[in-house]
């Protein structure tokens, strides 16, 4: 569903952040993006919803190409994206954040769908809450549930457990992975959080200075033999 070949791009003219950069997405797998800091995680997430630009290579989703479209248009396309540091609005209350994810499909209905409130129940008894009043952990669950209110088909996931208690990852974690096995949801998902990575993700990619040097597909295998894991993210 989702296909890159030999994407290069950077913050600035003839930077290589990306050096040729090249992975794949099959309909329905939660795959995770593994490195250490500065590989370019963050940077392949920004670069397939527009807000990088691509100076070379392809990135096809479903067969059609979004390289060099605008954010929303990628969004529209149905690409999700809950970004490093959620980026909520923490003015708006919790049903005002998941307004705001509807502004970009106007082909959906102006409102906010019943399930949405149904996925982490919190956000529930909050609609009301200013979303900058609420744990880390809920504005977490804000951001991906503002995220799934467009409907994506593909969830760019940046870290989302970062300075999250344990039990709310290990929610997010059984939510995203039941919603993924029951509505095809495919998910791609930067992490450092290992429990988070084993519990959900069907595959993992290890990157390095702008590409994937390393692929495994049996990835509770890392738990016995967790050689990648101190080879590519142990600093
Ligand atoms: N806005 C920016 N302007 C210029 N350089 C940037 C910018 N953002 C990131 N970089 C640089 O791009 C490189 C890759 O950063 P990126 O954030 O993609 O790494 P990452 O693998 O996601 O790591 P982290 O876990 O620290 O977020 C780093 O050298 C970083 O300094």
């Amino acid at each position: 569903m989702l296909k890159v070949d030999g994407v290069v791009a950077g913050y600035q003219t003839g930077s290589r952040v990306l050096d040729g950069f090249s992975m794949h997405i099959k309909p329905g797998e939660i795959v995770a993006l593994l490195g250490r800091n500065g590989m370019g995680k963050t940077t392949f997430l920004k670069a397939l919803m527009g807000h990088v630009q691509v100076a070379q290579g392809s990135v096809n989703l479903d067969g059609e190409s979004i390289k060099g479209l605008r954010p929303y248009e990628v969004a529209r396309r149905g690409v999700g994206y809950v970004p490093q540091g959620r980026e909520i609005f923490p003015d708006f209350t919790v049903e005002e954040n998941l307004m705001m994810g509807l502004l970009g499909r106007p082909d959906l209905p102006k409102q906010i769908p019943d399930w949405a409130f149904e996925i982490f129940p919190i956000l529930d008894e909050r609609r009301k809450q200013r979303g900058g009043s609420m744990s880390g952990g809920q504005q977490q669950q804000l951001a991906i549930v503002r995220a799934l209110v467009g409907k994506p088909k593909l969830l760019l996931l940046d870290e989302p457990s970062e300075g999250i208690q344990p039990n709310i990852v290990q929610e997010i974690g059984h939510v995203l992975s039941r919603i993924s096995r029951e509505q095809g949801l495919t998910v791609l998902l930067v992490e450092q959080n290992m429990e988070l990575v084993l519990g959900m993700a069907q595959r993992c990619l290890f990157m390095e200075n702008g590409v994937i040097v390393h692929e495994t597909q049996d990835v509770q295998g890392l738990r016995t033999n967790p050689e990648p894991i101190h080879r590519y993210l142990s600093v």
